[in-house]
């Protein structure tokens, strides 16, 4: 069995190569970094390092790297005769993925088993983006390459920091990891991943997810920025944020109960898991790595704006939420692309331009007049 992997970084050595090696497929990754995948290539086998409690260590080999960029045809090759294709290369990035999936489904035997395909980012629905991509990018191709391909729906989940450099190609991780991926689109066939759980209505463990793990961990982060803190297990420690932290997951939870029927104790436990793995003080995970890419963060159907706006609309509490935002807003990582266009975008646009098009809030939504408010606030300090 064969997997090609595009995203050769934290959460895909880390995470998913891992997995994918334990299910007993040989694994291709493929990247756009050529240090990174000659340095792949250069190695027979890595480690990937759980610190924290009950964490130990585990030994991948069998994987080798394609560079995409400048040798897309051996990708396209690969794809054409692997079982499955996953990537974990962010949800922005699944545009530029799409034409290799493509390309490789058309040169793909039609009569061998439809390619397996999973993007296991952090955003709902993310295969389907993907997929879609493909689609668009197929136009009166799709009808025949369709049939040669499986989409389906996951939700990743394991803290996997910044790797620092000049330590190879083995990954530390947090050793909690929780893998879903929806059952229907497999029909009787799965594909062969022992550490993941299938499940039929992926809806509430993506939401419990991004809605939790995500929005906790922003918020972790942008206050810890706001404090002048570099880890996340430091911010968690002070306990004005972690109280902050709390608060916008009891809003959260609050939510999902209403919205999935998910039970209140099962979620605080839940909780408690989480900002315990927070506070592994063996992980080296960084504010500016878990704060990237504000306004992807700050974006409707994220971690902050897509629960606060649910809730918001069902008349559940969002103080918390809203707050957290007023952080975000604050993020100012001269590294972080979207952190530079975030601050000059407060400078230059009015609150009301800048909460629609930031948020995806219509004015008359009834999150909006909170949101604005703090754009307004955010504004007056500069
Ligand atoms: N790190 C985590 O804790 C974690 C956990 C769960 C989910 N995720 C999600 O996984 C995704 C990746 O996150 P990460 O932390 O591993 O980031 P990362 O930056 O470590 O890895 C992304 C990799 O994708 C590569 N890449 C960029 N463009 C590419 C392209 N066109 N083709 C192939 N590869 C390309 C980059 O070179 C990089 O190696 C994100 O969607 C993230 O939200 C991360
Ligand atoms: O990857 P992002 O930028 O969407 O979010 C940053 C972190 O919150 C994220 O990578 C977590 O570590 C991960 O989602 C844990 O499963």
């Amino acid at each position: 069995m064969k997997a090609v992997h595009f995203g050769a970084g934290n959460i895909g050595r880390g995470f998913v190569g891992l997995l994918l090696h334990e299910g007993g497929y040989d694994l291709v990754f493929s990247d756009v970094a050529a240090p990174l995948v000659d340095a792949i290539n250069a190695a027979s086998e890595y480690t990937v390092h759980e610190v924290g409690e009950g964490g130990s260590d585990k030994v991948v080999t069998g994987f080798r790297a394609l560079n995409s960029q400048t040798d897309p045809q051996a990708v396209v090759d690969e794809i054409a005769t692997s079982d499955v294709v996953t990537t974990a290369v962010g949800p922005t990035i699944l545009k530029f993925v799409a034409p290799h999936v493509l390309a490789g489904l058309a040169l793909r035997d039609p009569a061998a088993p439809p390619l397996q395909v999973m993007a296991c980012e952090n955003a709902i629905g993310a295969t389907d983006i993907l997929r879609d991509e493909i689609r668009a990018q197929a136009g009166d191709a799709w009808d025949a390459v369709s049939a040669r391909a499986v989409f389906a729906n996951t939700a990743v989940d394991r803290i996997v920091p910044a790797q620092p450099p000049g330590e190879g190609v083995d990954v530390t991780v947090e050793p909690f990891f929780e893998w879903a991926i929806e059952r229907g689109p497999f029909g009787d066939t799965p594909p062969s991943i022992p550490g993941a759980h299938f499940v039929d209505d992926l809806a509430p463990y993506i939401e419990r997810k991004l809605f939790t793990v995500n929005t906790g961990h922003a918020t972790t982060a942008y206050f810890g920025a706001q404090a002048g803190i570099e880890r996340i297990s430091d911010a968690l420690a002070d306990p004005a944020i972690a109280a902050k932290v709390s608060a916008t997951l009891e809003e959260t939870s609050a939510l999902l109960e209403a919205v999935h029927g998910l039970d209140a104790a099962e979620l605080a436990e839940y909780r408690a898991t989480i900002l315990r793995r927070f506070a592994n003080p063996a992980l080296p995970d960084t504010v500016g790595r878990v704060g990237r890419q504000p306004l992807r963060k700050l974006s409707r159907h994220e971690r902050f704006v897509g629960p606060a706006a649910a809730a918001a609309e069902r008349g559940l509490s969002t103080t918390a939420l809203v707050a957290a935002m007023g952080a975000a807003l604050a993020f100012d990582e001269p590294d972080d692309a979207q952190s530079v266009d975030l601050q000059q975008r407060l400078r230059t646009e009015d609150a009301a331009a800048f909460t629609t098009s930031v948020t995806g809030l219509e004015p008359g939504h009834p999150l909006f007049a909170a949101v604005e408010e703090i754009v307004r606030r955010r504004q007056a300090a500069f």
